[in-house]
């Protein structure tokens, strides 16, 4: 990863650059978008889903937990830092500890949306030789250890350069059941979401604090699994407080939709994500605070008990 890139400033935020550069982040949500038909998902009598609860996808964890008035807690972390057979344990330890779904960052050398903490976590991964297929190895072996559903996110080029329907194919048959692309330009959202329907894969869609009303609509309405309501301006990293707009944003999206809102960006502490669950969220996610946690501490081992410890912490804010 070019390292000398520039970390756009928590002030000059991608929210800004979409009306200076025509390829930012935030741009993407932007334009006019046509939402497709939905596909009609095949829902099983919850007996069913109960029985088979590791293949619980997205939406059934969410229906689920809604039926019991819980709120997910989804933690991120980077596939291959500090190395793969860590993850593979960190992965294990965050559905001990909770978690309700996992998102899982697959490394990428431009991190167009990350702040310092997930980019430097991507280049120790890139550093260690983590790739899609080390990564999907290492879920094949892992996900039937798991009871909640891992939610894959990557950028879009590796997904361009596997090929659509092939990359979905293979992230299916490990069993990934969720996908989260936040650089998908959205005009090929349509050939995303047509390899995602066809193979089962919930495409979680990402709406902005800044992102129009009618558009916010329109992704509402094409996503799958979950919406992700982004709260903050700017890139990933850990906040000091979360916007108060947060609360208002919720009401707006729940307006408009029965489908579960989970929120990210800035949130680190468990008093945020108390914060967060109570504004209305259906669900609460941690990513730089948690990856911080097992890139920088002292050995894996170190890193996996600290990593217990905090996941704890944030989970009993749930509870
Ligand atoms: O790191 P934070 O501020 O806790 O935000 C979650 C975020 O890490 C995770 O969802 C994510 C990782 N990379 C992203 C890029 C865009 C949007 C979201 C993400």
């Amino acid at each position: 990863m070019n390292m000398s890139m520039p970390i756009a400033p928590k002030s000059a935020s991608f929210l800004h650059v979409q009306h200076t550069k025509p390829h930012s982040l935030f741009r993407l949500y932007s334009q006019n978008f046509l939402p497709f038909p939905l596909k009609s998902s095949f829902n099983p009598p919850m007996a069913i889903l109960a029985v088979a609860s590791s293949t619980l996808g997205l939406s059934e964890t969410f229906s689920k937990l809604k039926q019991d008035g819980k709120v997910a807690f989804i933690p991120y972390i980077t596939a291959g830092d500090p190395d793969l057979s860590t993850t593979a344990e960190a992965l294990k330890v965050l559905d001990t500890c909770g978690s309700d779904i996992i998102e899982l960052g697959v490394p990428y050398s431009d991190p167009l949306a990350d702040g310092p903490v997930i980019q430097a976590a991507a280049t120790r991964a890139l550093a260690r030789g983590t790739n899609l297929d080390s990564i999907l190895n290492m879920l094949n072996e892992v996900i039937p250890q798991l009871s909640c559903p891992i939610a894959l996110f990557t950028y879009y080029n590796p997904i361009l350069k596997r090929g659509v329907e092939k990359f979905m194919i293979t992230v299916k048959e490990v069993g990934v059941h969720g996908l989260v692309v936040p650089d998908v330009p959205l005009e090929e959202t349509a050939l995303l979401r047509q390899e995602a329907s066809k193979h089962n894969i919930e495409l979680v869609l990402l709406t902005t604090p800044t992102t129009p009303r009618e558009r916010m609509k329109a992704i509402v309405e094409a996503t799958e699994g979950f919406l992700y309501l982004v709260s903050a301006v700017g890139v990933t990293g850990a906040r000091t407080s979360v916007s108060g707009k947060v609360q208002s944003l919720l009401q707006e999206i729940k307006a408009e939709t029965n489908k579960p809102v989970a929120v990210g960006f800035g949130i680190s502490k468990p008093e945020h994500v108390k914060q967060v669950a109570g504004w209305g969220a259906d669900g609460v996610i941690v990513g730089s605070a948690v990856v911080k946690i097992l890139g920088e501490a002292g050995s894996p081992e170190e890193g996996l008990k600290n990593l217990e410890e905090f996941t704890k912490s944030l989970k009993s804010a749930l509870i």
